[in-house]
């Protein structure tokens, strides 16, 4: 906090429960308190943090070499060093002498007047917290009265509009004056009266500043330190963007349960029916209780947004109440659904407990883990559902006729992101519980235009696979994600995608976002793809459904095939031929049962877990183990893994069976590339397991793990080297050295180190395992990704063995 930032007489215009509440926390924080109050400002010798520390304090307000740039009019201070005598004040000025009368009583304003021109001398700070209708008459009298307040006044307001604001600034100055930072508090309660004052009303709040291009940026910086001073988050939006949102998060729920109290409390003279109100009553009718005049003047101020806002909420109900009438029993569930899973995020957001809400907030805790080095592993675990099938399960089951009941869905944040996303276009899904789901299917064309952009977070399946299946839709889409997502590749599904007929928008790259134009007629392609790539094989698939004739995808080596299975298994036919697929489009896909089997991919840590550490005895149940993602137990096995395959079985489709690994010893390989594709993401595992080998590890032609949620070549290669494992990265691989020849016996193959996992979820799993053989601790940063793919690893991670701390650092 820069000391020319912290204002030495503050002046709070309109002492209610908004202002009086900021007044409360300034004291709380040690703000202007009368002496003798220990960590208050302005109390001699022994003030700590508070505002305007004494002399010899070089932080704090009020150090003599600052004074004459500094807060404070020089006519205000005493000669010489004299800060200390000089303290720092809140005054009030309110039409209401006994609000003022109360306030002094209270302890949170110095004195105060109910006329504002007697009270601006040497003031340094103004906040304007009157109702938003009286702010134009307080700017005209502050106005008139400003030669008597301090050279670098800066003035704030507290409105909940702050178009009207601004027009009543303009009209009150002449101008908009540079030294006017308008804000608001996201703060509130429905009580009034400074006597409800409340000095943590702000703390963990968000206050928007809605600053212009001519306003100061010091006086900018200055209502910051303001706010934070009183425990706020502090933001910054436009005036227009501030008051749409806001008539929509605040004005509308407002209005909406002004209305709801008042008619049935017309409808029931005697109010007896609230007798008979419950919880649900008691929490959407909270907010009738606030105060009138402020909220008449509200929505009076910001009318042309909250008629906005109101109209889309009328559309709204006028939907909801046909579906009622109708009968509409899946139109309802699609709308509360979606409605309680949007609530459920917000929850989430605010509780800061998924990856996507930490990604929004801009990742300001960070999650990392610090594992101890070595353990044990062993026991009988399952890993959470497979991440690709989970994404088609709900894809095709939307677009199904009739009803698909999936079981084993993965809950991670990936797939939760198709699931919402095919909410956002209409579709009624119940679940997830406890990896059930039921969708609704809608048929082919029966998905409607979603509200705004579809999020998929950090899922690149996700991104690619709607882009073909959005390609037929008769309606405009754009598909976003997160930071990771924004920087992959599209050109290689927007290219062919554009060979079919459809017309997609990316950014600079071929980078997301990508923006589909809907209502474009398609035709089937013949499409050679230039990399082995489930995703554009799946996305070019999908838009053949809609296609006219056939859509035939040609792969240089093997992808997974859950796509050509799913479809088959919904009837729709999908045809191979050695390394061509195909199908024809214009069929229906009807609704079947999915039952998704653990994930290979996330199985993959814990059977490196087990490979590297002696000892280990370790079965992971009902994994995944078609032909296409074996990869790594080809790999493990040639690397001299004990590992066989138990309890086989066909699940739906997919073949599946328990895996059971004992450790022994590993020696290093050359990777056999036709096992790469097999094998993409369990790469990172697969170094870890190489680093621990006897010898070298060679891996070629893999340059597609560059190009994943991270450079996984790089990544790895840096984190490996921090541990001091030897290693030489080329264009489209690597060579890990591992143990050298001799080093026997159980102790650590390598030592320990911080590892930063660049926020790919398989990088900070695969350096979690590896401390298992380290000699030391190691820290890996950015881990809130693991939510992406494998919810619940640390728990699993701990359960087997591994010493994994979780820590959250505010970034
Ligand atoms: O089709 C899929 O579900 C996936 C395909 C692979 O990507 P590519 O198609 O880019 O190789 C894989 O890396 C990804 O995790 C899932
Ligand atoms: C590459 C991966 O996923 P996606 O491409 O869906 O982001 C992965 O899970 O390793």
């Amino acid at each position: 906090m820069a000391r020319r930032d912290l204002p030495s007489r503050v002046l709070i215009v309109g002492l209610g429960l908004i202002g009086g509440s900021l007044a409360a926390a300034l004291r709380a924080a040690g703000f202007g308190a009368a002496e003798g109050r220990t960590a208050g400002f302005g109390a001699a010798e022994d003030r700590t943090a508070g505002f305007g520390a004494a002399e010899g304090r070089t932080a704090g307000f009020g150090a003599a070499e600052d004074r004459t740039a500094g807060f404070g009019a020089a006519e205000d201070r005493t000669a010489g060093f004299g800060a200390a005598e000089k303290r720092a004040e809140i005054l009030a000025c309110d039409p209401d002498a006994e609000e003022i009368a109360r306030g002094v009583e209270l302890g949170l304003i110095d004195r105060g007047d109910t006329r504002l021109t007697s009270l601006l001398d040497g003031v340094d700070l103004v906040v304007l917290a009157v109702p938003v209708l009286a702010m134009r008459e307080v700017m005209a009298e502050l106005a008139a009265g400003l030669g008597r307040a301090a050279a670098n006044l800066v003035i704030t307001d507290v409105g909940s509009t702050k178009g009207a604001i601004r027009e009543a600034a303009v009209a009150a100055f002449g101008e908009l004056p540079a030294n006017l930072v308008l804000g608001h508090p996201i703060a509130g309660s429905e009580k009034s009266g400074v006597a409800a004052a409340n000095p943590e009303l702000y703390a963990g709040h968000k206050v928007i500043l809605t600053p212009e291009p001519g306003t100061d940026s010091d006086a900018v910086a200055r209502v910051r330190v303001l706010w934070e001073t009183a425990g706020a988050e502090v933001l910054e939006m436009d005036v227009e963007r501030h008051d749409e949102v806001l008539a929509r998060t605040s004005h509308l729920p407002h209005l909406l349960a002004f209305s709801l109290v008042d008619t049935l409390a017309r409808q029931d003279e005697r109010l007896e029916i609230f007798r008979y109100a419950a919880g649900g009553f008691r929490d959407f009718t909270r907010i009738a209780g606030s105060d009138p005049v402020m909220w008449r003047d509200i929505f009076v101020a910001n009318r042309d947004a909250v008629l906005h806002a109101l109209d889309d909420f009328e559309d709204g109900v006028a939907r909801l109440r046909e579906a009622v009438e109708r009968g509409d029993t899946d139109a309802m569930l699609a709308t509360f659904d979606r409605a309680s899973h949007a609530r459920h995020y917000f929850d989430s957001l605010l509780n800061q407990t998924s990856y996507q809400a930490e990604y929004q907030m801009q990742a300001q805790d960070q999650l990392r883990y610090r594992v101890s080095p070595g353990g044990g592993v062993s026991g009988r675990i399952r890993v959470p559902g497979d991440k690709s099938i989970s994404h088609r399960s709900i894809m095709l089951g939307a677009l199904a006729e009739g009803v698909t009941e999936v079981s084993g869905f993965l809950e991670g944040e990936d797939s939760l992101a198709t699931l919402q996303a095919f909410r956002e276009m209409g579709v009624a899904i119940e679940g997830p519980h406890q990896g059930r789901v039921t969708v609704h299917g809608v048929g082919l064309h029966g998905l409607k235009a979603p509200a705004g952009p579809l999020y998929v977070g950090n899922a690149g399946t996700a991104m690619r696979l709607f882009a073909g299946l959005l390609a037929g839709q008769a309606f405009d889409t754009e598909l976003t994600g997160d930071v990771s997502l924004t920087k992959r590749p599209m050109g290689r599904v927007a290219d062919p995608l554009r060979e079919m007929g459809a017309v997609i928008e990316t950014a600079e790259g071929g980078r997301p976002p990508l923006r589909i134009k809907g209502g474009q007629p398609l035709k089937g392609i013949d499409y050679d793809m230039p990399m082995a790539s489930a995703q554009v094989k799946s996305c070019l698939l999908l838009a053949g459904l809609y296609a006219e004739g056939e859509t035939r995808v040609r792969e240089p080596a093997p992808t997974r095939d859950h796509t050509e299975r799913m479809l088959n298994g919904f009837g729709y036919k999908v045809e191979r031929q050695g390394d061509t697929c195909w199908l024809q489009g214009g069929g229906e896909l009807a609704a079947a049962p999915i039952d998704v089997p653990s994930d290979i991919s996330s199985a993959t840590f814990f059977l490196v877990a087990a490979a590297i550490t002696p000892g280990a005895d370790l079965v992971l149940e009902h994994v995944g183990i078609n032909p296409t993602r074996i990869g790594v137990i080809n790999i493990l096995q040639q690397m001299g893994a004990d590992l066989r395959l138990e309890n086989q079985r066909e699940v739906g489709g997919e073949p599946v069976a328990d895996l059971h690994i004992r450790y022994a010893p590993l020696k290093g390989i050359d990777i056999p590339v036709d096992q790469v594709p097999l094998a993409i993401d369990e790469f990172p595992a697969l170094f870890v397991a190489a680093a621990n080998a006897e010898g070298t590890t060679r891996l070629r032609e893999a340059a597609e793990l560059r190009v994943k949620e991270s450079d996984r070549l790089k990544a790895m290669a840096d984190g490996l080297a921090v541990l001091g494992v030897e290693n030489r990265l080329y264009e489209d691989g690597i060579d890990i050295v591992g143990r050298a020849e001799g080093q026997g016996g159980d102790g650590p193959s390598y030592g320990g180190g911080r590892i930063d996992s660049l926020g790919d979820h398989r990088i900070a799993m695969a350096f979690s395992v590896a401390a298992l053989r380290a000699s030391d601790e190691i820290v890996i940063d950015d881990c809130a990704n693991v939510a992406t793919s494998f919810p619940g690893f640390v728990t699993l991670a701990r359960r087997v063995g591994l010493s994994l701390e979780e820590e959250r650092e505010a970034s």
